[in-house]
């Protein structure tokens, strides 16, 4: 049987806007109130999807959550007609609104941690959305992100579909971006590093900035998929770096298969961490540890330059390909630091520059907007065809978004009742087009 690794990128929704909604996030903070171009935003992700795939790679399509969330705005109190609801919350209650209006799904590599059937003691693979209990604009993502993945892994033979785990603080879940998966290829069994910010029983902790995974929920997803306790890890952040703006994993480390990158001060007692990885891992093809000294990248310009979000992708011909955003270019030493590690003895041979500025200035880069789900082939052909990516839905979809996104949006224009109802009715024709059924809530009325 053979395996290969497929990249599920979630699609930008029609209300992309900058509303500094996650404390803890630099790009988020600073860029908050910018005027947005969800647009410009939506084509840049479907840009990536489209080169990933001119790369010979398996792509898929993950639909957005629909947006505003009028349950959750009805469920704190604002009632009557939804123009009403939204018309009520602007006045009142204006950071509710601006949660409820986040585009944030976008982000899929918050959206679900996922175990190949190679690792786990069914021979399945294993689906568990996260929580994202840490911010509420990303904590009302879990049940619709639920229904989504649902009708895109839609075969009980292969695939196993868990709840989110429950929403309180002691299991904090931000999904794959704080799970790497080591293997020798990706057909073997790999060592599973699950990285978690806090362990609630232990006062090593960030003192500024939010830990959003516990190591708690990191010990529950494990648990629940089958994982073989000899092959899984829990490694602890660095919390110094998350008070640095370090709030994911995937924002200081990546990896795949056989490589594993990261920051020389990416983990809490980080030699202890080395080690244990080296004695765990078992693949016959050697592991490639790189470390990235601060010398070379400081940790303000890791979070500047998201490097560290970056794709590392297996090339079907051979070797590896970083995918980086372009801030890349224009941090100072990054470009060079990339291009000195594409010569060095290891697969990675190529770096590949694209520009996600939309998602960038909310503190999301390419491995953000992604959920990495490894598959056999007859996993692959049970996975719903609708939401793979070929020329013709690439090109249905780019003309799906020209049609209904507008590109401006500010926060004022939250306000307007009208981006509800466009909102809604792009969703519902894209349901269509990726064959979902009826996942949103405004489509069971
Ligand atoms: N993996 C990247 C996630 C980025 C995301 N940003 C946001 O939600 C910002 C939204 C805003 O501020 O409008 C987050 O922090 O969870």
């Amino acid at each position: 049987m053979s395996f290969c690794e497929v990249n599920f990128d979630g699609l930008v929704g029609p209300t992309h806007n900058y509303a500094g909604l996650s404390f803890g996030n630099v790009a988020s903070q600073t860029n908050a109130n910018k005027v947005a171009n969800p647009k410009q935003a939506a084509l840049q992700g479907l840009e990536k999807m489209w080169q990933l795939a001119q790369l010979g790679l398996p792509q898929g399509v993950l639909a957005p959550n629909a947006r505003p969330d009028l349950a959750t705005l009805r469920a704190l109190g604002f009632s009557g007609s939804d123009t009403q609801v939204i018309n009520h919350a602007v006045k009142t209650a204006p950071q509710w609104l601006k949660a409820c209006y986040s585009a944030s799904s976008m982000w899929a590599a918050n959206a679900a941690t996922v175990s190949p059937s190679c690792d786990t003691q069914d021979g399945k693979l294993h689906i568990t959305p996260a929580n994202l209990t840490n911010k509420l604009h990303r904590a009302i993502e879990a049940k619709t992100t639920a229904k989504i993945l649902a009708a895109v892994f839609n075969h009980e033979d292969y695939f196993v579909h868990h709840p989110p785990l429950p929403q309180h603080p002691v299991f904090g879940d931000e999904g794959a971006a704080n799970y790497t998966r080591l293997a020798d290829s990706y057909g073997h069994a790999g060592l599973a590093l699950f990285v978690y910010g806090e362990d609630v029983n232990s006062a090593v902790k960030p003192t500024c900035f939010p830990a959003r995974q516990t190591r708690q929920a990191s010990e529950a997803i494990a648990r629940s998929h089958g994982l073989a306790p000899a092959q899984t890890l829990f490694i602890q952040q660095n919390p110094a770096v998350i008070d640095q703006g370090v709030f994911h994993n995937d924002v200081i480390a990546i990896g795949n298969e056989n490589v594993f990158l990261f920051h020389e001060q990416a983990f809490y007692q980080q030699p202890q961490v080395i080690e244990q990885i080296r004695a765990h891992y078992q693949g016959a093809r050697p592991l490639h540890l790189i470390e990235v000294a601060s010398a070379a990248v400081s940790i303000a310009d890791a979070v500047k330059s998201y490097l560290f979000n970056s794709q590392l992708v297996s090339l079907p011909s051979g070797g590896m390909a970083i995918i980086a955003p372009s801030e890349c270019q224009i941090v100072d030493g990054v470009e060079q630091y990339l291009s000195a590690l594409c010569k060095a003895s290891n697969p990675i041979n190529e770096v590949i520059y694209l520009d996600l500025k939309q998602s960038m200035q909310n503190g999301g880069g390419p491995a953000c907007l992604r959920l990495r789900v490894v598959m056999s082939d007859q996993e692959l052909a049970a996975v719903n065809p609708r939401c793979m990516l070929d020329a013709s839905l690439y090109q249905q979809l780019v003309a799906w978004v020209t049609r209904h996104y507008r590109d401006r949006l500010s926060e004022a224009d939250l306000a307007d009742p009208s981006l509800l109802q466009e909102s809604q009715t792009a969703l519902d024709e894209l349901s269509q087009i990726l064959a979902l059924g009826s996942v949103y809530p405004f489509q069971q009325v």
